[in-house]
């Protein structure tokens, strides 16, 4: 492939867009716009004729010319500079999820720690945060003030006293993004004025280091374009996935701690047959990350990957047969189900699903 780019930015229109730009010469080539903003989220950018770029830059790269007759062109759109780059952003709340999706989209490099405010009551959390370079503050409004996309990342029974603080502040440009667990699109939208941009969002803890596994949900106000705008900021913390809300509490019954917990026994069996502890556990933990990559990166089902390694008479179907044995399918099952379950009990009802909870003596984090 000859590559070659065109320099920019151009003004360009929609024929531009679907055909060769006036200057190019006849011959087979890509148009790539490599800068694109949705302008309708970000005013007071010069927008194309069909509403949907702005700021562009075209890279045109000549794929083949086997004949030697190149008359035709054809334009991709190809981003480069993130959609969300310059949204400043803001996250109400600065504990583990708020430190955990900062880190992630700052470890893309393509948003500034400048762009990012984040607040809390107490200065606990916020050194971590500061240390980031991101803007720290005790003020929920002035967070949402000075933010476009704002995460609410606060505990789920601080949701409605939190949401009441910054609602005056919230105008129709903010997309707020819920994060709390159980805590419903519809509880948020009535405790937000009319019209008001929602989407809630279940992210895990392994944002921290790119490997998140992250659902989303639109709310009835939020456009398609909304939740392009989350997908985008939030692609650097790992899988990022879009689905009706119904599934949000599925989602964190499934991609919570219990891998975790998984990991952990793995490593004690190791301990229990005489392997150092801290050897266990590393390895344990480099197998779980394997076992991941393989099955993300080889798109095999579960069980392809388990028939494969098993030997006839071998370990593997021996020590499967006792993981059978202790019920281990049925009880992971029902872990998602009895963490989904309590999501869906708690939706709307943060305090009353806390105060459940801690009666209950449930942990922190969901399985
Ligand atoms: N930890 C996890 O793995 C996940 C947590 N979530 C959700 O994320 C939310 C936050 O959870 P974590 O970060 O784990 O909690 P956390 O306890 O680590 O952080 C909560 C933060 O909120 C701050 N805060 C307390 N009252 C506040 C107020 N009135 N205004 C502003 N900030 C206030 C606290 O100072 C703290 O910085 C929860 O709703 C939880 O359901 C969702 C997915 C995973
Ligand atoms: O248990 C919890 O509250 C959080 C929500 C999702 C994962 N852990």
């Amino acid at each position: 492939m000859v590559g070659r780019t065109a320099r920019g930015p151009f003004s360009f229109s929609s024929d531009d867009i679907s055909g060769k730009r006036a200057d190019e010469p006849d011959r087979t080539c890509v148009h790539f716009i490599v800068a694109k903003r949705p302008t309708d989220l970000w005013p007071g950018i010069t927008k194309d004729s069909t509403g949907k770029i702005d700021t562009v830059t075209i890279k045109s790269e000549v794929l083949s010319d086997p004949g030697g007759k190149m008359n035709k062109v054809s334009t991709q759109c190809k981003t480069e500079q993130r959609c969300s780059a310059n949204v400043p952003i803001g996250f109400v709340g600065a504990g583990n999820m708020a430190f955990g999706i900062t880190q992630g989209i700052l470890m893309s490099g393509e948003v500034s720690a400048e762009n990012v405010r984040v607040s809390a009551p107490s200065s606990n959390n916020l050194g971590r945060q500061s240390e980031m370079g991101v803007g720290i503050t005790h003020s929920n409004a002035e967070v949402v003030s000075s933010s476009r996309l704002v995460f609410l990342a606060v505990k789920p029974h601080l949701v409605p006293g939190v949401l009441q603080e910054i609602a005056s502040h919230v105008t129709r440009e903010h997309i707020v993004v819920s994060v709390a667990a159980g805590v419903t699109v519809a509880t948020v939208e009535a405790l937000l004025p009319p019209d008001s941009v929602v989407l809630r969002l279940m992210p895990n803890l392994p944002c921290l280091v790119q490997e998140g596994a992250l659902l989303f949900a639109r709310g009835s106000k939020a456009r398609p374009e909304h939740g392009a705008l989350l997908r985008d900021l939030l692609a650097p913390c790992g899988l990022v996935e879009e689905g009706p809300e119904s599934w949000i509490d599925a989602h964190t019954g499934l991609s919570g701690s219990g891998v975790y917990l998984f990991a952990e026994a793995l490593a004690e069996g190791g301990v229990k047959m005489g392997m150092p502890s801290a050897l266990a556990h590393r390895i344990a933990a480099q197998t779980v990350l394997g076992a991941g990559r393989l099955l993300r990166d080889s798109g095999k089902h579960p069980a392809q990957l388990r028939a494969d390694v098993c030997t006839p008479g071998g370990t593997t179907i021996f020590g499967l047969h006792e993981l059978e044995r202790g019920g281990v399918r049925a009880a992971t099952m029902g872990a998602v189900e009895a963490a989904t379950e309590l999501g869906r009990k708690g939706a709307g009802q943060g305090e009353v699903r806390c105060r459940e909870r801690i009666t209950l003596g449930t942990g922190e984090h969901g399985l």
